[in-house]
Parts: structure tokens; sequence; C-alpha cells
């Protein structure tokens, strides 16, 4: 029997864990080399979690999130003398504060923002119960788990066909991406990388590109992990390397996801997108956004309307991981390494001061497509992205 003290090999691409009354997270600081679970129990914990990375993604953050607070009730948050205005205002402090871990991306603000209405219009019906409350709580947050993955399965069916008819061929399709957009962000299947995940099973797909995605390394660590761990052709470039590849390669599509789209299409997305959007504008390649629409935020009219997480300059100044135990150089470009001993290493000079905007803004311009699970928006007449058309409301 394997000893449970022992870190494993990474090898799974399952982020959340979760029974009724149980919630682990993949600790994705660990990974790629090992794959760890964490409990999450209560709220406290996953803000934590949330604020550190070892739960990312704009999509996980909100099923984390929310389901943190749904192992809280079922395990005994509505105690004796809770009534169902304590329960309610109960519910809704704690999301408030869930909401407050990460600030950019809005899945989490929209998720809080459904619940917090569902136990509201409970308490406001007949005979309310704490009891009643909480169970409808659990139900709702437990849905949004199971819808994910449905939603993510119609952004790689969309966004692949969408890429193939724009390409013009339904092979030799080569695509670039940024960060992480897989199983790992998302409760399953991934947005932008489950759009290369559907390229790559109706064998459109020659080879997808992914830039490391300085300064935390999500696309050097769990994009390339996603790509390998699904066989699928792929080539890892430093984020400074991809106008050099847009110009060597025939690149259909440079495909991201979206922590945050506006009502007019300008897009938040993790910090590197926007260089990536003007190149592909430069090169004529075709600029594609996978988002839910739980990434999009009507009440915001334009990308200057969205507040941009800074993070420690720390980030930015030292990288972590295991260590190498052996001369690559010598080794043919092998690279062993310890998981069992990992570290941390600063190249930066001392005194550097540090900019570490964790997100940029894409403006509407310089995107050609908006894909969500309800279809695919492209930009009208006057350049922007009516947002409505992904709810049906225009
Ligand atoms: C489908 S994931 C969306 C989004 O989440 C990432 O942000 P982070 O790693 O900071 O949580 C990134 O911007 C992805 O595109």
């Amino acid at each position: 029997m394997a000893d449970p003290t022992q870190p494993v090999p990474a090898t799974t691409l399952l982020a959340i864990k979760y029974t009724r009354g149980s919630l682990e997270i993949l600790d994705q600081l660990l990974l790629p080399h090992q794959s760890i679970y964490i409990p999450i129990n209560d709220v406290l914990d996953a803000w934590r979690a949330i604020k550190q990375m070892q739960v990312r993604g704009a999509p996980a953050i909100a099923i984390v999130a929310t389901l943190s607070l749904a192992v809280q009730l079922n395990n005994g948050l509505v105690a004796a003398g809770d009534t169902p205005d304590s329960t309610v205002q109960s519910i809704h402090e704690k999301l408030d504060y869930l909401v407050t871990s990460r600030p950019t991306a809005v899945n989490l603000a929209d998720a809080a923002g459904k619940l917090k209405l569902l136990t509201q219009n409970v308490l406001a019906a007949p005979s309310p119960t704490p009891k009643l409350i909480r169970d409808a709580y659990i139900e709702a947050a437990e849905a949004m788990l199971t819808k994910d993955v449905e939603d993510n399965k119609a952004i790689g069916r969309l966004g692949a066909n969408w890429i193939a008819t724009a390409a013009g061929r339904t092979n030799d399709i080569r695509v670039l991406t940024h960060c992480n957009t897989g199983s790992l962000a998302t409760a399953s299947y991934g947005t932008a990388l489950g759009i290369i995940r559907s390229l790559h099973s109706n064998l459109s797909l020659a080879h997808a590109y992914c830039t490391e995605t300085r300064p935390y390394n999500q696309g050097s660590r769990l994009t390339a992990y996603e790509l390998v761990h699904e066989k699928i052709p792929a080539t890892l470039i430093t984020d400074n390397m991809a106008a050099a590849l847009m110009s060597q390669k025939d690149i259909a599509a440079v495909v991201v996801g979206a922590d945050r789209v506006a009502a007019n299409g300008d897009t938040a997305n993790k910090i590197g997108t926007y260089q990536l959007a003007i190149l592909a504008k430069f090169f004529g390649v075709k600029f594609v956004v996978a988002a839910p629409t739980t990434s999009v935020d009507l009440n915001t009219k334009s990308g200057e309307g969205i507040k941009i997480e800074h993070r420690p300059g720390w980030e930015v100044l030292v990288v972590s991981g295991p260590t190498v135990t052996n001369d690559p150089a010598a080794d043919g470009g092998e690279v062993a390494v310890n998981v069992l001993d990992v570290r941390s290493v600063k190249q930066a000079a001392n005194g550097i001061g540090v900019f570490n905007p964790s997100f940029d803004v894409t403006p509407a311009a310089l995107i050609d497509a908006i894909v969500t699970e309800n279809g695919v928006v492209e930009r009208n007449a006057e350049g922007f992205f009516p947002m409505e058309e992904a709810f049906g409301l225009k």
C-alpha cells in the first residue's frame, strides 16, 4: 500500500473532489510534480486556498468557494437557535467574504449573487426553515458544479467549429494558448483548453503551443501538464517568443480564457493576453476568447470598469519547484527532479521594484470571437460584442 504521508507523482486532472459534506482540492501550487489533495472544510479554508492560488481559474474559484459553504452548512453551521433570518444573513455574509478573495474574475461574484437571491427567495416563501434554506443552498451550489462541465463541453465544440470554419479547413490547425484554462481551472474539461481538447478529439488539431505565462507559470506548470496528460501534440514557448512563433508557424488562432468579459466584449484575462491580441492582429491570426456566461458581466459596460488584481511582488522575484538532480546539458536535455525537495529561487536584483498586475484587459477591437456555452458572439457593425446575445437577451 502507498504511504499516505509521501507525495505521489502528479497523475490527475481533477481539481475539485466533492461529495455532499466533503470537499477536497488538488493543491495546484505543487503541480505538475505532485498530486496532493487538501481538505476544504469551511469558507475560511476556501478563502485562503483561493488567495494563495492553491485553486485558481475563474470557474474553479467560484465552484470551490460556493461548495465550501455548502460543506459548512451540511456539517453543522445551522445550529439550534438559528432562525430563517439569521441563517440567510449568515449565508450572505459568508458569500460576501468569499467574494473578497480575488476581485477580477466575475464568476464567484456571479455565483454568490445567484445564491443570495435563491436563499432570499426561500426566506420569502411560505414557512421557511433553516433546514429548507440550507438544503436549497446546497442543491444549487452542487448544480453549479455539474453545469460548469456541460458548459465547457459546449464551448469546446462551438469554438472548435468556429476556428475550423475561420481557417477554411478541418485539419492541420495550429493554435496558441495562454495561462491555464483546462480541467484544473474549471469543474472539468476547460474553456479555451476545452476548445483545444475538442479540436484534438475531432482530428482537426495539428499542434498546440502554450506560453509559460509568467509570473506564476500556469502555462508551463498546468497547461503543459494537461496537454501532456491528454497526449495532445504540444510545445511550450516563453512569453516573449509569441511574435517569433506567429511569424514562423501558420497559427490559425490564439485561444484564451477570460476572468471577466464586459458588456461590450472587452476582456480581462491573465496578464499577457493583451500583448498576444496585438500580435495576433498584426499577423492576421484569429483571436478567440472562450468564456462561460458566468464570466460575462453585463453590469460592467467596458474594460475600464474592471478592477484588476495586483499581487505581491515576490511572485515575480521568486520561482519555486523541486530541485534538479542531474545535469540536463550532459543528459541530452532530460531533467530529473526530487519532488520531496521543493525550493524557492530568486534571480532578480535586490532592491528592484515590481509591477505585478495579475490580469490585463484586451479591448474588444482586438477580439474576433467570444465563445460561450450558448453560442459564438462576433463583433457588430459598431465594433463591439453584443454580449446580451449570449444570454438570449438580443
Ligand atoms: C477558465 S480559467 C479563466 C482564467 O483564470 C485564470 O486566472 P488565475 O490563474 O489568476 O486564476 C486565467 O486568467 C484564465 O484565463
